[in-house]
């Protein structure tokens, strides 16, 4: 089988949002679909109303097929400082037309503010590898990872798009979405995540080295090598480092150049519109870059700036994990 979803941008592409059904009858939550997590976390009837105002929650009491996973509990901390902990149900849990029957669905019993703030978030579905699973004492599975041996084919697909609904899809490619070849690199899974190695890149014609990093849904910028970023900012006029804001910007009035990355022998260019990301408060002349420094967060990240400009495909076969970039 397969399924398709439309999931939804937030203002400024900061993260997009994807409908999901848990529980009987089917309870409808906005999730934020990472692949830099791997837990199904969501605000419930559980979570403080001060701090679930604004949002759909789940409510196990409500749902039929709700089974309590007795003694199992959960707690995250997120690389911008948010968290969220709570306890484990097992439920039905139903992503475009697709049906898991035991899905692990940890329920937040507190949120922190940035969470609470988002209010179109109910909660995230984790994509990564199971393996970096945060419950406790024992790890669950992903809802990729619970369905893939009910897929026609053992991957899941985004296309993310600029200001508009995009698609993900699990068990097919569908082969409308993309132009040109998909262009294929291993994956290390070693620390959970899509860990990929772009072979090369470009800036303005001047080519640089091999980028080794994540293909993140979750982030919404590319936080890239700091040498990479140096040499990108370095072809903008007036940019500079703002250690205020921690990270480079420039007059909004600039006009980017396009960065260009090689992944699998195939070009995928993040056009220069994308990296021009926001203003640094409504109105402001001065805007924030796309493409930052990957200083203090322990990875290189393609976030959504990245992965708007292309069609990818997230496969795992199970002793082989690739990922595929197109141009659309
Ligand atoms: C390495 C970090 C990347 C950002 N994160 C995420 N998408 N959940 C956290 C892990
Ligand atoms: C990686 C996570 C960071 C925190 N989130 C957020 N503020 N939207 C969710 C994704």
């Amino acid at each position: 089988e397969s399924g398709s979803v439309v999931t939804t941008p937030e203002v400024l592409d900061q993260a997009w949002l994807t409908p999901v059904q848990i529980g009987t009858p089917g309870q409808t939550l906005n999730l934020d679909f990472d692949s830099g997590s791997s837990d199904l976390w969501v605000f419930s009837s559980s979570t403080p109303a001060s701090q679930s105002r604004g949002h759909s929650v789940f409510s196990p009491g409500k749902s039929s097929t709700a089974k309590e996973s007795p003694g199992y509990t959960w707690s995250i901390t997120y690389g911008d400082g948010s968290s969220s902990s709570g306890t484990v149900y097992t439920d039905v849990v139903d992503v475009g037309g697709l049906s898991f029957p035991s899905q692990a669905v940890e329920t937040a019993n507190r949120v922190s503010p940035e969470f609470t703030q988002e209010t179109n978030l109910d909660g995230l579905l984790g994509l990564g590898f199971s393996t970096i699973n945060a419950v406790k004492p024992t790890a669950q599975n992903t809802f990729f990872d619970n369905i893939k041996s009910d897929l026609n084919q053992p991957l899941w697909t985004v296309d993310l798009k600029h200001q508009e609904p995009g698609t993900y899809n699990f068990g097919n490619i569908n082969s409308s979405l993309h132009t040109g070849e998909i262009h294929y690199a291993i994956v290390n899974t070693r620390r959970g995540f899509w860990t990929f190695t772009a072979t090369s890149y470009s800036v303005g014609g001047a080519i640089g080295g091999s980028i080794t990093g994540i293909a993140d849904t979750g982030t919404t910028l590319a936080l890239l090598p700091t040498a990479v970023a140096k040499a990108y900012y370095s072809k903008v006029p007036d940019a500079l480092y703002d250690n205020s804001q921690g990270g480079y910007v420039f007059p909004c009035a600039a006009s980017l150049p396009d960065f260009t990355f090689t992944v699998g022998g195939g070009e995928i260019t993040i056009p220069g519109n994308y990296i021009n990301y926001a203003p640094l408060t409504p109105g402001s002349k001065t805007c924030f870059g796309g493409i930052q420094g990957n200083t203090g967060i322990g990875e290189v990240i393609f976030g959504d700036v990245a992965l708007k400009s292309a069609f990818v495909v997230f496969e795992n076969s199970g002793d082989t994990a690739r990922i595929g970039w197109a141009k659309k």
